[in-house]
């Protein structure tokens, strides 16, 4: 049985700048089940990283209700927010924001003692995580400078994992990788996704939207389609690829 992770209702947003008003979010319903990779496409501008933005907590709306979990984040305060972010979202943005003075085992635990001050639980988890996504023990005690645009993206999703989120959030997260480092750190979100984390991306990319099972599309601050693709699989068939093709066409993309 599916289960509801994310329930917007009547979500909007609107930007207000030299006393001229952008409607951005319309009236948004949107319903996101436990366990989904989730994928958001839509033209420029249509609003894809504002209602990712609005439905993680990053930023509040203008109006309407974003049940996560059960508990309506658009009612909250800044610092409870912060507080619902910490224990529940995991983000993934294009620009890799590890700190460049900490090790890649640093960068992790500092995130992870957020929320748990069990450093050598922490530890444990931090380094079985690191194996999984490949990136090997010789890496660990390197800064984010040494290490390549890919292997940082995947340190980038353990520290966004370390707190077992609900859900993991992501902007372009390959937006700034070559094809490989690309299909790499795909090939985590896929395991990750495996594994049974929610997982919710925007993207331009049609590669990056077949690992999702669910394409959302937005057009001018509402869902104009809403595709079922079924779950990626490392021979993937071509009628996956024909179906996400000809929705994305029938969506003027
Ligand atoms: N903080 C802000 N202040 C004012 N306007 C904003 C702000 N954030 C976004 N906008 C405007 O809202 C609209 C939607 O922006 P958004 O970034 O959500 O689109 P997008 O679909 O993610 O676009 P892209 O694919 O180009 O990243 C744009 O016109 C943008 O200029």
């Amino acid at each position: 049985m599916t289960k509801t992770i994310i329930k917007t209702e009547k979500l909007c947003k609107t930007f207000s700048s030299g006393g001229i008003q952008q409607h951005v979010l319309k009236n948004l319903d949107m319903n996101l089940i436990q366990g989904d990779f989730t994928i958001i496409m839509g033209s420029s501008g249509s609003g894809k990283s504002t209602l990712l933005y609005a439905i993680s907590g990053m930023d509040k709306p203008t109006l309407g209700i974003v049940d996560f979990a059960g508990e309506n984040i658009a009612a909250l305060n800044n610092d409870q927010l912060a507080i619902f972010r910490r224990k529940n979202c995991g983000f993934v943005f294009q620009q890799i924001y590890l700190l460049d003075n900490m090790s890649v085992l640093d960068n992790i635990l500092t995130s992870g003692l957020l929320v748990n001050n069990n450093k050598r639980e922490l530890v444990k988890l931090a380094k079985d995580l690191l194996i999984q996504i490949g990136i090997d023990e010789n890496a660990w005690s390197k800064f984010p400078t040494q290490l390549s645009g890919g292997e940082a993206q995947r340190v980038g999703i353990v520290r966004a994992i370390i707190n077992n989120p609900k859900v993991i959030f992501a902007d372009e997260p390959t937006g700034a990788l070559n094809s490989l480092a690309s299909d790499n750190v795909l090939d985590v979100f896929t395991h990750v996704n495996r594994d049974g984390q929610s997982i919710v991306l925007v993207t331009h990319d049609m590669k990056t939207a077949l690992r999702g099972n669910r394409i959302i599309y937005l057009k001018d601050g509402v869902i104009c389609g809403d595709l079922q693709l079924g779950a990626y699989t490392e021979n993937d068939p071509i009628e996956r690829h024909e179906k996400l093709r000809i929705f994305l066409a029938e969506m003027g993309w």
